[in-house]
């Protein structure tokens, strides 16, 4: 039986987590904005970022959120972070909260759009550092090379740590979809493939191939013959098939699903299969080794769900194995 799992991809609990420290934030700063500092339009901008922030959180949670929300939330951090900047007394220096600009950028949106966000970000704070700070205060040159200095170094580290985020991921993606032994894809891949066949309705034969009596090849000649057997098998159903139609469900067992052939045709194809393989010989060394493999068909009804045409596949496969294996069952 086959179970499908839905996770949560690190971006999207992060852009949710970032969602509710930017609401919270807000609403701290907003009610010193505008009764200590009185810079009430600031406090106020605060309030509707929080719970416009706030809201996003919720829209996260529960499933409903859409990536406008995230471009209208950063956008909206951005305006305030550069008109408080602006506005607010130069001497509480709030350019600072620039700098967490590529963070959230970063993290928003990834190393693509993060990067020209970023470096777009860079020119208001120079802007309000030139012509906003005291000169008898503030050595403007030398404010701005540090800050400039500061801002690229947040942003590489964001940018190395995106990119290393990007290649774990597509490491881990496919480690996480593929057969380490055999290099076939596995029974997650399975459950991919059997997921997008149901949502476009789609009819697929499904072949359940299995190798007879691989357990004496284990026991009679070792573990490592019995990897080899498994890499030849893998190997041959993928020349008889279209390669990326082969799974390995797991142990000895192999899954190949046609989506693209009639039933007539994927039982043709079975019977090929379980010749080409009782024909093979599996070559290690000295050792000359014959096998022979029994298959299991089914097909999926219209719209009907492919764990069904697996299960199906799975008792014609125990009968061809209790007629005396070698055999296909349809
Ligand atoms: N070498 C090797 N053996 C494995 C692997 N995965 C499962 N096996 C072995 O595959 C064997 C499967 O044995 P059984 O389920 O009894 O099946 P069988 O001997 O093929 O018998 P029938 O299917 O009834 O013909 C067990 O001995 C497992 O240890 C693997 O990755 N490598």
């Amino acid at each position: 039986m086959i179970f499908t799992k839905k996770t949560t991809s690190l971006r999207l609990s992060l852009q949710k987590t970032l969602s509710l420290l930017l609401g919270i934030l807000m609403v701290l700063y907003s009610p010193i904005n505008i009764f200590y500092l009185n810079t009430p339009i600031i406090g106020f901008i605060e309030i509707g970022i929080s719970l416009y922030s706030f809201y996003c959180f919720w829209a996260a949670t529960s499933g409903r959120v859409k990536t406008i929300q995230y471009y209208t939330l950063a956008g909206l951090t951005t305006f305030l972070i550069y008109f408080a900047a602006y506005h607010a007394d130069i001497r509480g220096f709030s350019i600072l909260w620039g700098l967490t600009l590529p963070i959230i950028y970063y993290i928003m949106f990834g190393s693509k759009q993060g990067f020209y966000f970023t470096l777009l970000a860079l020119f208001p704070s120079l802007y309000v550092i030139f012509y906003h700070l005291p000169s008898d205060f503030f050595i403007s040159y030398r404010a701005m090379t540090n800050y400039s200095l500061a801002h690229f170094f947040i942003w590489s580290l964001c940018h190395l740590y995106e990119k290393q985020h990007y290649q774990d991921k597509n490491q881990l993606h496919k480690m996480a979809l593929n057969d380490a032994l055999t290099g076939l894809k596995n029974r997650h891949a399975l459950e991919k493939c059997f997921d997008k066949l149901e949502q476009h309705s789609a009819q697929a034969n499904v072949l359940l191939v299995d190798i007879d009596f691989f357990k004496r090849v284990n026991d009679q000649f070792g573990h490592g013959i019995g990897d080899y057997v498994l890499v030849e098998v893998a190997e041959c159903l993928q020349n008889h098939v279209d390669r990326n139609a082969v799974y390995r469900l797991g142990g000895e067992e192999f899954v190949i699903v046609l989506d693209k052939q009639s039933y007539q045709e994927a039982q043709h194809k079975a019977e090929e299969i379980r010749h080409a393989i009782e024909h093979y010989i599996f070559h290690n060394h000295d050792l000359r080794l014959r096998l022979t493999v029994s298959i299991g068909v089914a097909c999926s009804s219209p719209g009907g769900r492919m764990n069904d045409a697996l299960r199906l596949a799975d008792t014609k496969l125990y009968q061809a194995k209790n007629a005396g294996r070698n055999a296909v069952y349809v």
